[in-house]
């Protein structure tokens, strides 16, 4: 672990999956001190049992998230949003940035029922930032001195790549980086199970298609590939891969999964206008 670490307060409104993804890709990477990190959960034990876990401090409410923070990562599904907000925008203060890791979720939105009183960062993570392999999209926004977008960067980089892209791309985004893991282990799923079918043992299935997943990312990242230049280079002309290759097209393979990739950008456009709707009815 790096012997600096940074003394910013780190805030988690929600424990669930993404946020304990993040916590421990933090933890992990060193960069802030789990004694930095503060969390609340309605679910107790849940949060008891990270806390225990990671040495990290929990609060008794979200306002006390917020008080003991300098940022503060939103991390509850889209649906609680607005509830969470109203409950802690009495305790946000100018100093404060709130990162919102959701699906759908306007900075105008949040920025609307906090009355405008902190800096707001939108972001899209991926799980894969439990292992420091994280995609991280992170919405170009003004409001943040570069002092500031620094500090969000350096936390949202300990996790991985980052990207920083229009708030416009976010649904798209989320579509292919934030919801991609499940696609992905998928793939490997169905790809042992073929394995399983012509014979291997379960185990060893998995091993080898896990393994050939990360070797064909690594080669695709490192070497800078097409994608197709690499299906080209392992089918051998009347050879094996070609003829699953031929399958895998007769299926729909890539048409599913374009689908797949599009249905999950227009549901994000989609969660995002209700949550408006249901936010603009309330206002009412
Ligand atoms: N799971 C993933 O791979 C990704 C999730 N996200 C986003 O992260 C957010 C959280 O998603 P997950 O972690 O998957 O959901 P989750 O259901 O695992 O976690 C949400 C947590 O919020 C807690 N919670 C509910 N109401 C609360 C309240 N009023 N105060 C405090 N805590 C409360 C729940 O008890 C739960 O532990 C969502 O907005 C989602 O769009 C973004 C990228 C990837
Ligand atoms: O399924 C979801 O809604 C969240 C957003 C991206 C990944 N998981």
């Amino acid at each position: 672990m790096p012997e600096e670490r940074k003394s910013y307060s780190l805030g988690f409104i929600g424990a669930g999956n993404m946020a304990s993804a993040i916590m421990r890709g933090i933890i992990t990477c060193g960069i802030v001190h789990p004694n930095n990190i503060c969390a609340f959960d309605v679910d107790l034990d849940k949060l008891n049992r990270l806390s225990a876990e990671l040495g990290i401090r929990t609060a008794k409410d979200n306002c006390q998230v917020v008080s003991n923070s300098d940022i503060v990562i939103l991390a509850v599904k889209p649906n609680t949003y607005s509830k969470v907000l109203l409950e802690i925008k009495d305790c946000l203060e100018e100093r404060h940035i709130l990162i919102s890791i959701a699906a759908g979720i306007s900075v105008d939105f949040i920025k609307q029922l906090i009355g405008g009183r902190c800096k707001v960062v939108r972001t899209m993570p991926n799980t894969p930032a439990l292992v420091g392999e994280g995609m991280t999209a992170l919405c170009t926004n003004h409001d943040l001195s570069p002092k500031e977008l620094e500090a969000v960067k350096e936390i949202l980089h300990s996790l991985g790549k980052v990207e920083e892209v229009p708030e416009n791309l976010m649904d798209a985004v989320t579509a292919v980086s934030g919801s991609g893991p499940a696609y992905v282990a998928m793939f490997i799923e169905a790809m042992a199970d073929g394995g399983v079918l012509a014979g291997l043992p379960r185990d060893l299935a998995y091993r080898m298609a896990i393994q050939t997943v990360i070797g064909t990312a690594r080669l695709l990242s490192e070497w800078e590939k097409h994608p197709g230049e690499v299906k080209d280079m392992v089918s051998s002309p009347g050879g094996t891969t070609i003829e699953a290759v031929r399958h895998l097209e007769k299926q729909g393979f890539r048409g599913a999964v374009i689908e797949a990739v599009n249905a999950c950008a227009l549901k994000s456009q989609a969660l995002g206008k209700t949550i408006n709707h249901v936010k603009d009815e309330k206002t009412r």
